[in-house]
Formats: C-alpha cells, sequence, structure tokens
C-alpha cells in the first residue's frame, strides 16, 4: 500500500454532555462509560487512516486524571499515533470543556492498538503516517516501545526479544577512552 497519510488526516472530536445514567454515585461520569466513548472515538481515526474495517486489538493504557462531573461537556481528540504493519496506536485526549468560561482541563488520556482487517477478519496492510507537530513526533518515537509492550503483556513477544523496550533498562555504555 503506497499511500501515505498525515497524523491530523485521522483527527476526530467527539463532543458530549453528561446525562445523569452514564455517571457514579459521586455523580461523576462512570470510567467504563468514557471508555466505550473513546473506543468509539479511537476507532474512527483508525477507520479514517486505513479507510478499512478495524477492530481493537488492545488497550494500553487510560489514565484518569480528573472526574468528569454530570452536566459536563466532554470533548475527545484522538489520531493515530504510529502505523505499523496491519496495527496502529491511536491517541485519545479528553477535556472537559467549559463553554461559559471558556476554559478546557485535561482530565484523561487513552492510547489503544486497532488493527485493520479485510471481509474474513484477516488483519490486512495499512497505509504508512507521518507525525507533523513536536507533539505527533513524541507520540511516534514512543509508539515502538508501547508495541512491544503491549505483545509481552498479552503473551505475544517473549521480553527478551524486544528492541526498542529492552534499551531502557541496558546500563549506558562509556565510551572505551573513559575506561578506568
Ligand atoms: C473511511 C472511514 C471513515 C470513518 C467511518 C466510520 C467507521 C467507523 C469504524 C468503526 C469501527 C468499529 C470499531 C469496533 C471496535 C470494536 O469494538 S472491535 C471488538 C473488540 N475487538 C475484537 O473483537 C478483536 C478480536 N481480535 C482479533 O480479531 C484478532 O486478535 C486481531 C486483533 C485481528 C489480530 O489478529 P491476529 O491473527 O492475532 O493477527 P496478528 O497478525 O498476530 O497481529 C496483527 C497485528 O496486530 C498487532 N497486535 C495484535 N495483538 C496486539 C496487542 N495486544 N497489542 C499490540 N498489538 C497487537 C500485531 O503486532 C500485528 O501488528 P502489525 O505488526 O502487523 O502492525
Amino acid at each position: 500500500m503506497a499511500k501515505i497519510k498525515k497524523a491530523s488526516d485521522s483527527l476526530t472530536v467527539m463532543t458530549n454532555i453528561v446525562l445523569p445514567n452514564e455517571t457514579n454515585s459521586l455523580r461523576n461520569l462512570f470510567g467504563g462509560e468514557l471508555l466505550a466513548k473513546m473506543d468509539r472515538c479511537a476507532s474512527i481515526s483508525a477507520a479514517r487512516h486505513c479507510e478499512r474495517r478495524v477492530v481493537t486489538a488492545s488497550v494500553n493504557h487510560v489514565s484518569f486524571n480528573h472526574p468528569i462531573p454530570e452536566g459536563g461537556v466532554v470533548v475527545l481528540e484522538s489520531k493515530v499515533s504510529r502505523a505499523f504493519s496491519t496495527s496502529m496506536e491511536v491517541y485519545v485526549d479528553v477535556w472537559l470543556d467549559d463553554p461559559i468560561n471558556q476554559k478546557k482541563m485535561h482530565t484523561n488520556e487513552g492510547i489503544y492498538t486497532f488493527v485493520a482487517v479485510d471481509e474474513f477478519n484477516r488483519p490486512i496492510p495499512i497505509p504508512e503516517m507521518i507525525p507533523e507537530t513536536e507533539e505527533e513526533k513524541l507520540r511516534y518515537d514512543a509508539a515502538f516501545r508501547r508495541k512491544e509492550l503491549s505483545l509481552i503483556l498479552s503473551g505475544r513477544m517473549k521480553p527478551l526479544e524486544s528492541v526498542e523496550l529492552k534499551k531502557l533498562f541496558q546500563e549506558p555504555q562509556e565510551p572505551a577512552g573513559d575506561k578506568k
């Protein structure tokens, strides 16, 4: 597949108001409801990138930094952060938006992996992705480590087979001349 796409080509923005039936006993948005919203938003980004059917392969990370209250306006923004062969990482940022005071607070982020599949649910190749902004470049650079970690945690890769992740745990090598 020759096509190359930008991260911004997959930008997806979903805005919702938190309704009472989505809240927990503290009257904040229930975590599972947020996960479902993030999965929907991210899956649209993934489909926009590869122009194919996609399935969620894993949820690699979700952070709940601030509660989102009933009646709050929730804005989800997702983009593909890196495309591999058949899989892609999608980053979702969640904001609590105060339209009256025009303030926005970053409340959550999530990192998902999607796989493009054919009509028989077999993985198929996807276009490459090029990052443009500084944030997109940082997320792109770290995505391979996260892919390796996710494969290790799901039993699909042995830790010693990793390339990028292993480097994090290796002692920095001293230049030959500095040895005492
Ligand atoms: C034009 C469009 C406009 C927009 C228009 C709107 C469209 C709107 C779209 C909405 C779309 C609905 C979105 C529903 C989203 C669900 O809800 S899907 C339901 C939940 N998910 C599932 O049921 C998936 C079930 N699992 C599977 O089907 C298979 O395990 C999978 C994921 C296809 C993988 O199959 P497999 O045979 O194991 O394949 P394998 O070759 O080993 O791995 C394939 C790739 O996945 C990676 N992978 C597999 N597991 C993992 C893991 N745990 N971690 C990281 N990577 C992994 C592999 O590393 C490999 O990556 P590449 O190196 O090829 O890039």
